[in-house]
């Protein structure tokens, strides 16, 4: 992909003088004596290197009185041509009004032939590879049969979280993949928009790929960066590099045990006030509760008042806030990897980014507010030990910014409370569809004053069952060549589907869709012969896990969990409802889409 490729109007068409016929350009090479003489003006336009565009007026010697304007695109990545677009709207918006439109258009059409030609090298080389897989189309990629699959499955809800109901879970979720992983095996090629996806299922592949030294050569794909920009800004779920190493450095002791254990009242007091609005709730009816929308609540609650606290300063209204955009996100049905999809949600990318702004200002206020007052020591909340840790010497005196504050404030928000809150509402359901469950961790609730050893157990089995989080992703940030010989070329990016490794027979035995949480008593995931490595990944892998040598969020949610399900057991018998329609669903998270309603007995 070495040179440039000019995009000029052919057939003679002066589309400077408005009347530009899209259909009318045709691809040239530019560099051409003919073509690329005595550029007159040249205007370059873009904010970082590799997004640059040329927008060059040159005059052909032999069509002096019709000077065409040629576009110089450099191939570069079409996900960043997105932004090109922009520039070449801020560009354009300084040239008259029918420059505007015209480069508007050319700056479209730019991108569509930019992310073409990427797609169909990207293609060669990973065919060359020898990855296959569904053949996709241009610009969708496999967009159209993911939501035809979808489409087709979600009328199928079943009653229960009856197990035998609950065998095809995975077919269920991610339908597209099962029909995939028919076809083409546990590791295969497919495209979001214009993105190469290396789907993989497979353990052995995933430690081939990313064990050891090659787990430095994966980052974060890009492609999702700019989604969940308003959700994690460039917040540690987001950096890279040296930067993602010192804010890790810097947060990991804020999650220590010790300074979590300050936060016990704040978990306990939520927790109570939940459990009584459950009881009030079944005071008269029929015993029923939606525990899903209270626990999610809760834990959105919880997490708020640990990372920047609700009582005081703006906490309540950046709270609000907060959950406002998470509704807003939630919503939007984006089509990944499509380029220029972002212009088909332009409101709520505006509500988005507004939302956005009044959370930055308000988180602003409180960290000015904080930063002046940290010397008296009154909080003991995550951004004040974060603003403590950042004075320490321990840090080097290395203090994040305001503006990295907020991104971390944000991150824990949106990364924080919903796992935890769905770890625990697939927990409640399980419980009430296994009583002797209830009953024996009711039992190590009443004889054990140490360790919760079957709580453990019963999270894990939890955790595998219905991974809050159901896929971890990574793009290769070099070419990755592997034991076998293969190369994953550079740019490609990895979708590893936590969902079908945690069920599969191969792996966990013929029972693997069953709730048994002894198996992780004789079978800790991680120590047995035959299973191989990774193919238990609730948090994540490698570096950037969750729960890591450096733990950031096992800790908080390890206390969350042991907090909620103790109180609750010990308040309340759990019994499926009947109105219980069981509907596990992807929406970013593994979510029971028609909430879990249970019938509490107080006890
Ligand atoms: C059941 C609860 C949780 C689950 C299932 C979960 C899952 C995950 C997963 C799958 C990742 C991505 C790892 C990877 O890319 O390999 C992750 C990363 C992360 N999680 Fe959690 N998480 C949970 C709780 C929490 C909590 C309570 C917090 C903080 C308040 C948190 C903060 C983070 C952060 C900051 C990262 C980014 C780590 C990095 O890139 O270095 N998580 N989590």
């Amino acid at each position: 992909m070495g040179g440039h490729f000019g995009l000029a109007p052919a057939g003679g068409v002066d589309w400077a003088a408005g009347r530009p016929s899209l259909l009318w350009f045709a691809l040239l090479p530019v560099g051409e004596p003919s073509i690329s003489t005595a550029p007159q003006q040249s205007s370059s336009v873009g904010r970082a290197p590799q997004l640059r565009l040329d927008l060059v007026y040159i005059n052909r010697p032999q069509q002096e009185a019709n000077p065409n304007h040629l576009l110089i695109l450099r191939p570069i990545h079409p996900i960043l041509m997105e932004e090109v677009v922009a520039a070449a709207a801020a560009a354009a918006a300084t040239a008259g009004h029918h420059e505007l439109a015209c480069a508007g258009a050319m700056a479209v059409l730019g991108v569509l032939l930019c992310a073409l030609i990427h797609a169909a090298a990207a293609r060669r080389r990973l065919r060359r590879a020898g990855f296959d897989g569904p053949k996709p189309s241009f610009p969708l990629g496999n967009l159209p049969e993911i939501t035809a699959t979808l489409k087709a499955t979600t009328s199928k809800n079943t009653r229960a979280a009856d197990e035998d109901e609950d065998q095809n879970m995975h077919a269920r979720v991610f339908p597209y993949f099962a029909r995939w992983r028919a076809s083409f095996g546990k590791v295969f090629v497919y495209w979001l928009g214009t993105e190469p996806f290396l789907y993989v299922s497979d353990p052995e592949f995933l430690k081939a790929a990313t064990g050891g030294a090659q787990g430095k050569r994966w980052g974060k794909p890009d492609v999702f960066r700019r989604d969940r920009m308003p959700m994690f800004g460039r917040g540690l779920v987001m950096a890279e590099g040296d930067e993602w190493a010192r804010h890790r450095n810097v947060i990991a002791p804020a999650f220590s045990a010790a300074n979590l254990a300050g936060m016990v009242g704040v978990m306990a007091e939520a927790t109570a006030g939940m459990l009584d609005r459950w009881a009030q709730e079944i005071v008269g009816g029929d015993g029923v509760v939606d525990v899903e929308r209270g626990v999610v609540r809760n834990a959105a609650e919880i997490i708020a008042r640990a990372s920047f606290g609700v009582g005081q300063d703006d906490g309540a209204l950046v709270f609000e806030k907060l959950q406002a955009m998470q509704a807003l996100l939630f919503q939007s049905n984006r089509l990944v990897g499509v380029p220029l999809a972002r212009l088909l949600h332009v409101r709520r990318t505006y509500q988005a980014w507004r939302l956005g702004r009044d959370i930055d200002a308000l988180l602003m206020r409180i960290i000015d507010a904080r930063r002046r007052r940290t010397s008296k020591g009154k909080d003991d909340d995550l951004l004040s030990l974060l603003l403590a840790a950042g004075s320490s010497s321990k840090t080097g005196g290395k203090l994040l910014s305001t503006r990295q504050l907020i991104d971390e404030c944000k991150t824990f928000f949106f990364g924080g409370h919903e796992t935890t809150a769905l770890a625990l509402s697939w927990t409640l359901l399980l419980l009430a569809a296994h009583p002797e469950w209830q009953d024996a961790l009711r039992e190590e609730l009443e004889t054990t004053t140490g360790r919760l050893t079957k709580m453990g157990w019963v999270m894990n089995e939890v955790l595998r069952l219905y991974p809050p989080s159901p896929n971890v992703q990574r793009q290769a940030l070099e070419d990755i060549l592997l034991p076998g010989g293969q190369q994953v070329p550079r740019g490609t990016n990895m979708w590893v589907d936590v969902v079908a490794m945690h069920r599969d027979p191969a792996l966990w035995g013929h029972d693997a869709h069953l709730f048994r949480p002894e198996r992780f008593a004789a079978d800790p995931p991680r120590q047995h012969a035959h299973r191989p490595m990774g193919c238990f990944l609730p948090f994540g892998f490698g570096g950037r896990i969750c729960v890591g040598r450096i733990c950031v969020g096992r800790n908080l949610t390890a206390m969350e969990y042991r907090i909620v399900l103790a109180m609750t057991l010990r308040r309340f018998r759990l019994e499926v409802a009947p109105q219980y329609r069981h509907a596990p669903r992807v929406m970013l998270s593994l979510r029971p889409s028609a909430g879990i309603q249970l019938r509490l007995t107080p006890l």
